[in-house]
């Protein structure tokens, strides 16, 4: 369990998210949404340690995040960023080995390697291997930060934005092995999504932050109304459900173009 107490996270006189407390469970991908500059890079970044809490306690399973120890908090942590520029002089498989950075010594083991081209095979880009990573297509590097996270084992997994460059194949690839994975190893999953209908589709709980507070915590078909987005993004739309029952989210065009009047008389 990640429980987060009371928290605040302020910049400057700024307050970013304020009294936020949830508690997410082990074995369920969560899945944060809300409109731009809303909180959701700075709670990921708090929860990383990276920005400090300006109130309020974060506990993973039962350790507290204390300010003198964080690197042995980020042990146990697979954080990928929402900026995913890789200018180094390494190639893929590099990148992805140095997931296990933690428990490398000064030699490479086969075990480490051979993780390493599983993770990229499991991604189906084991074909990118070689390839230095400054050569990368903005989608290409993305897979590969994320198999790089994948080799961590986290018990923690904090993703922002990590589908921002992928075709709809590679969303869907990325988006299954992260469910998959967080079931079958009992991660706790945190991930930042704008695409409200993937997040409804892969979200065992949906995280919505508005105006810098908690609007709602939930199963997707429990949480996601027409009433809520609208509030949200202040864009009309339906909220319909599929077979499954599962919410997708349609928006509704509140004007409609007409066409010129010189080009409707042709
Ligand atoms: N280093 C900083 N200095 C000043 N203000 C900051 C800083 N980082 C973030 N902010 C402000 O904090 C607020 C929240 O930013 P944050 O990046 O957490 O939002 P977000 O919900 O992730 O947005 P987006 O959906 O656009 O990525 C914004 O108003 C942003 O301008």
């Amino acid at each position: 369990m990640l429980e987060l107490d009371d928290l605040t996270l302020r910049i400057g006189d700024l307050t970013l998210v304020e009294g936020l407390n949830l508690q997410l469970r082990a074995g369920q991908l969560h899945v944060i949404i809300g409109p731009n500059g809303t909180g959701k890079t700075s709670l990921l970044r708090a929860l990383f340690g990276e920005l400090p809490l300006a109130q309020g306690r974060v506990q993973l399973r039962g350790t507290p995040m204390k300010p003198h120890s964080l690197s042995a908090w980020r042990q146990g942590i697979g954080y990928m960023p929402q900026n995913t520029q890789l200018d180094l002089d390494l190639s893929a498989l590099e990148v992805v080995v140095l997931g296990r950075l933690q428990r490398l010594s000064m030699r490479l083991s086969d075990d480490d390697l051979d993780a390493a081209l599983a993770a990229l095979q499991a991604l189906d880009i084991a074909h990118l291997a070689d390839r230095p990573v400054h050569t990368l297509s903005g989608g290409q590097r993305q897979m590969v930060l994320f198999a790089q996270v994948l080799l961590r084992q986290p018990q923690l997994m904090l993703l922002d934005e990590p589908v921002s460059a992928l075709d709809l194949k590679h969303q869907m690839q990325l988006m299954e092995h992260l469910q998959a994975q967080t079931a079958a190893q009992g991660w706790i999953s945190v991930a930042v999504l704008h695409d409200l209908n993937l997040a409804a589709q892969f979200a065992d709980q949906l995280i919505v932050l508005g105006d810098g507070r908690l609007q709602a915590f939930g199963p997707p078909a429990q949480v996601l109304s027409s009433e809520l987005v609208h509030r949200l993004y202040h864009v009309p739309v339906d909220v319909l459900h599929d077979l499954d029952g599962l919410p997708y989210v349609r928006t509704l065009r509140a004007t409609r173009m007409e066409p010129h009047p010189a080009l409707a008389s042709r």
